[in-house]
């Protein structure tokens, strides 16, 4: 039985823990959330059968098995990187914050320090598996293309580019490297900061991000080419609910991630 403290307990984390409660093999014994969401978050888990604790900060004596991210960028330099530093191995969500300069340089020293590894997961996108393993034999090009309903890209700068509440068609609103498109859309550059980091790096990789007014989803796609051949991808995610921002398969990824460390085989 693996022992777990989730950071964050969002749209995400809620769909985690509700997953997770099935599972005999592992148990989520804390939530850590800011102070002032506290109470509410506490309420929200009132109906679970094993309820975690919910928490401001991991106490300075807790040693849980594992603990995973699903909170955003700040959560990170807060809680992962000197979780790190006690020996913690982390599971990251908020992959984007990586594309911070020198974040992930800080993140792999804490991880020695402590002498654990940090695990970034893939998240809303696939073929990450794939990705990693022809950079092995060297990568010519990786494009990147974010469609998402107009309305997921409320509060971005692509209010400055279009009437998002009026669009007619589909338009793209930014085209240029994964580390420009991290800079001016932190909140959705988890998947290009994901492939990046995988495949060619984030100056090299290719993003063309698009606001579409007739689609329901977050479709991403990725086409690569290199040594091994190429590959082409269309993953068309269902939005949550609770964040349309965020795709369902998100969720899948965390709940697929924690198992795959308290199963016997991993897949
Ligand atoms: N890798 C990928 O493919 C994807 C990654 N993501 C990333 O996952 C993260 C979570 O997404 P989602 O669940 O949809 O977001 P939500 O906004 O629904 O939930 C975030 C949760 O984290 C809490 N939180 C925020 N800051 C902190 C902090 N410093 N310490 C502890 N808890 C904190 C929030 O509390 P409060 O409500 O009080 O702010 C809330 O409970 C985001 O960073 C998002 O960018 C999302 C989609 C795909
Ligand atoms: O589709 C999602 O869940 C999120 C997304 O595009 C991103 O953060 O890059």
């Amino acid at each position: 039985m693996l022992n777990i403290t989730m950071i964050g307990c969002g749209a995400i984390g809620i769909g985690a823990l509700e997953l997770l409660e099935k599972d005999p093999d592992l148990r989520v014994d804390a939530v850590v959330v800011p102070a002032e969401s506290q109470e509410l978050i506490r309420q929200r888990l009132a109906s679970f059968e094993r309820p975690p604790t919910v928490l401001t900060e991991l106490p300075a004596d807790a040693r849980p098995d594992l603990l995973v991210e699903c909170a955003g960028h700040r959560a990170i330099e807060q809680h992962v990187l000197p979780a790190l530093a006690r020996g913690i191995p982390c599971l990251v969500v908020s992959v984007g914050a990586l594309s911070e300069y020198g974040l992930a340089e800080r993140l792999e020293a804490a991880a020695r320090e402590g002498g654990t590894r940090i695990e970034l997961l893939p998240g809303a996108i696939g073929g990450i598996d794939a990705l990693s393993a022809a950079k092995v034999g060297g990568l010519e090009s990786v494009l990147y293309t974010g469609r998402k309903p107009a309305g997921a890209w409320k509060g971005t700068p692509a209010e400055q580019i279009c009437d998002l509440d009026n669009l007619d068609e589909a338009t793209v609103i930014f085209q240029g490297s994964a580390r420009e498109a991290a800079i001016l859309y932190p909140k959705n550059a988890n998947v290009a900061a994901t492939l990046s980091l995988a495949g060619l790096g984030l100056d090299r990789t290719e993003v063309q991000l698009i606001a579409d007014p007739h689609s329901s989803e977050n479709v991403h796609q990725v086409e690569a080419r290199g040594a091994f051949g190429g590959f082409e991808l269309t993953l068309r995610g269902k939005p949550l609910a609770a964040n349309p921002k965020t795709s369902a398969l998100t969720v899948y990824s965390v709940v697929r991630a924690l198992g795959n460390h308290a199963h016997a085989i991993s897949i």
